[in-house]
Parts: C-alpha cells; sequence; structure tokens
C-alpha cells in the first residue's frame, strides 16, 4: 500500500501499518525535496511510484480542506484504513475508507465514522456519535453520546462535546474547549463554555 503525504502526521500513520503488520511501498509527496520518510521512499508522483490499480492508499495529510482536495484528485483509486491494534472499535460502528484510527481511541457501539478522518491518539467517541468525511478529531477528545460533527471540522486538542450536541461542517473547535450547545457551519469556537470568535471562509 501506499500513502499520499509526507508529514509528521504521516509517520504516525506509518508505526500504524507496522504494528498492524502491513507493506507500505513508499509515500508520495507533491514536494520534490522530500525524498525520504522514516525508512521508506518518497516519490513526488503516482507513475514515479509505478502505482498498479490494486495498490491501497491513505492519504496522510493532516489538513481537513487538502485532504479533500487531494481525495477528489486521486478519485478512481482503492482507499482502506489504518486501525491500530491498540485502538478499541466496536463491532456494531462503521469506519468510512481513507479513515486513520491511532492508538488509545475508543469508538463506542453505533458510532459512524465517515472517510477520510483522522480520529487521533487517545480520542474518545461516545455511542451513537455521526463523524462526517474529512473531521480531524484531535488527541484527547472527548465526545460523548449521540455527537454529529459536520464535514470537514476539527475538534481541538483536549475538548470535551457534551451529549447531543450538533457541530456543523468545517467548524474549528479550539485546543480545550467544552462544547455545550450546538455550533453552526464554520464556526471557530474556543473556551469554557464555548463561544464563536470568528467565522471560517466557506470551502
Ligand atoms: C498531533 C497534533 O498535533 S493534532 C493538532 C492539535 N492542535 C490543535 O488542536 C490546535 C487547535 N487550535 C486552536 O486552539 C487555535 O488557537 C484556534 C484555531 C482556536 C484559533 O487560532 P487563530 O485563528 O490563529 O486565533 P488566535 O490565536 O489569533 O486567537 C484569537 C483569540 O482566541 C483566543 N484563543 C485561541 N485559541 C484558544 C483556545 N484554544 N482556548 C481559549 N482561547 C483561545 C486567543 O487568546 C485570542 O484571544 P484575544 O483576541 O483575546 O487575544
Amino acid at each position: 500500500m501506499l500513502m499520499y503525504g509526507a508529514s509528521g502526521h504521516a509517520k504516525v500513520i506509518c508505526e500504524i501499518l507496522e504494528a498492524q503488520g502491513r507493506t507500505l511501498y513508499g509515500l508520495i509527496d507533491d514536494n520534490p525535496q522530500v525524498t525520504s520518510l522514516l525508512d521508506y521512499s518518497v516519490y513526488n508522483t503516482l507513475q514515479q511510484a509505478e502505482v498498479v490499480p490494486d495498490d491501497e492508499f491513505i492519504i496522510s495529510i493532516g489538513s481537513n480542506r487538502i485532504r479533500k482536495i487531494v481525495a477528489h484528485k486521486l478519485s478512481g483509486v482503492k482507499f482502506t484504513t489504518a486501525i491500530h491494534p491498540a485502538a478499541v472499535v466496536s463491532p456494531r460502528c462503521s469506519i468510512g475508507q481513507g479513515t486513520v484510527v491511532m492508538a488509545n481511541v475508543t469508538v463506542n457501539v453505533h458510532s459512524h465514522i465517515g472517510n477520510h478522518v483522522i480520529l487521533n491518539t487517545n480520542c474518545s467517541i461516545d455511542h451513537d456519535c455521526l463523524v462526517e468525511d474529512y473531521v480531524h478529531i484531535s488527541p484527547n477528545v472527548a465526545l460523548s453520546g449521540n455527537v454529529q460533527v459536520g464535514e470537514g471540522t476539527q475538534i481541538g486538542i483536549g475538548a470535551s462535546v457534551m451529549q447531543n450536541i450538533r457541530i456543523g461542517k468545517w467548524v474549528m473547535v479550539g485546543a480545550g474547549a467544552v462544547i455545550i450547545r450546538d455550533v453552526p457551519d464554520y464556526a471557530v469556537v474556543v473556551g469554557n463554555p464555548g463561544r464563536i470568535i470568528k467565522m471560517n471562509e466557506p470551502a
């Protein structure tokens, strides 16, 4: 399999694949100055990497907007998931293609996780949550039961979200925020209790 994007985030995914015992042939990155990452070769184009139709991919780019652009650019390739063996994922939940689940993550019963999502180290997704495509749930985030997170939103490191909350699309929840009421699309929310400080540009 191959990864697209050779960054710090990519290094973590390399180690998830190693922990799963999978073979990573290399990475692709647009920056021609990057030629290796950890022990892996970095290529600049799909042609250079000699990609064949059966190769599986993960987009290893932390930016939600760029991950979405690259996913559209790569439409037609086969995406896979990377789930760390130390994650606890309910057999009654679903995890979309291209999604990475890092060490010590918990995903509880009847939660649904979209495509190209990042569930970062030690986050907790409780029962009946819906996490849409291109979301990033940062390390140590806690989503209570029945929380919805819209496309492209990032929940910042250490934030907590109370039960039954709806968070819109392309929202940024700041580090350590405590979300006690619904959040509209594109809002940037910080603090405890979370308050809107500005709005993101629509994609
Ligand atoms: C493995 C990994 O590394 S995963 C990555 C994890 N990283 C994160 O989760 C980062 C989360 N990002 C943040 O919290 C950012 O501060 C953001 C996105 C909320 C805001 O960033 P910016 O848009 O650059 O805002 P800026 O830094 O100018 O701050 C604006 C105001 O909000 C305040 N503010 C910013 N972040 C926070 C926060 N997390 N909590 C409380 N207040 C905050 C600032 O103090 C500032 O207040 P002031 O106007 O009174 O001075």
